[in-house]
């Protein structure tokens, strides 16, 4: 089994990019404050940001921030997200640490801005992530906001999921928006040890995704796919997750 990171001492080893490393960085080099105002935590959802982030809740409202100025400056987020950050991607994503055992470790699959391997990393600590994404920009842009929020749990790699994670062996995949379940499968099952699940968050369509991967779940699943919500205690509009148990090696 491929070491994971925080046990084996290189955890710098999953970081492809020479002297990029989020925690090779200097705090000198750390991005300055955000300069943009950020959108304010709107006052109905302070209690289930509470609820959800606890004592991360400062550093959620910077990750936010974040997004809000050099997510859109760098074309990470459309500039319409903004009034919507917290309700729509944060919130929305971070909800899904529910389903998230106790100190898993979690490959995020195209985290593009950190949705929602980030979310998830500022409300588990106990969890340890690794945040899988192909494009240079957006590694670039995740390890900066990793260092500026001090985030010790998360390691970002460069990389398509279908190479980098072979071995890796983690307990749990998330991805947002990075395909359909049938060809998400592909990508993300092989990352999984014999007990580990696939946590897709998707919307309306996922009965009708479950549907048209009957080949690939067979493959990589021996039980059925769950749809599942998360977060209607909380907020307004709750989470879909489609939940793939995988096969047993
Ligand atoms: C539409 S974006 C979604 C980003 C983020 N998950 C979200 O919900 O906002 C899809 C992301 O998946 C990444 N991606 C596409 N194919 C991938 C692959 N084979 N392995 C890992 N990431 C991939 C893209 O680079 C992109 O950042």
């Amino acid at each position: 089994m491929t070491e994971r990171p925080g046990q084996s001492g290189h955890e710098g080893s999953y970081d492809q990019r020479p002297g990029l490393h989020h925690d090779e960085r200097q705090a000198s080099e750390r991005p300055a404050p955000v300069g943009q105002e950020p959108p304010e935590l709107p006052a109905e959802l302070y209690e289930a940001a509470d609820q959800i982030f606890g004592d991360a809740l400062d550093a959620a409202q910077r990750y936010v921030a974040h997004l809000a100025d050099t997510g859109i400056e760098w074309g990470l987020i459309g500039p319409r997200e903004v009034p919507r950050l917290w309700e729509r991607h944060v919130l929305n994503c971070a909800v899904v640490a529910d389903l998230v055992p106790q100190g898993a470790l979690v490959a995020d699959v195209g985290s593009g801005a950190g949705l929602p391997g980030l979310c998830l990393a500022l409300a588990r600590p106990d969890c340890q992530f690794l945040l899988i994404e192909p494009l240079e920009r957006r590694v670039e842009w995740l390890d900066m906001v990793v260092a500026d929020l001090g985030l010790e749990n998360v390691d970002v790699i460069r990389g398509r999921a279908e190479q980098v994670g072979l071995n890796l062996d983690v307990d749990v995949v998330t991805a947002r928006a990075v395909s359909g379940l049938k060809s998400l499968l592909p990508l993300t099952m092989p990352l999984l040890g014999g007990r580990g699940q696939l946590l897709a968050i998707k919307g309306r369509s996922a009965a009708d995704e479950i549907a048209a991967a009957a080949k690939p779940l067979r493959k990589y699943s021996g039980a059925e796919p769950e749809i599942l919500t998360v977060g209607d205690d909380v907020l307004p509009q709750p989470t879909t997750v489609v939940r793939v148990t995988a096969r047993r090696k």
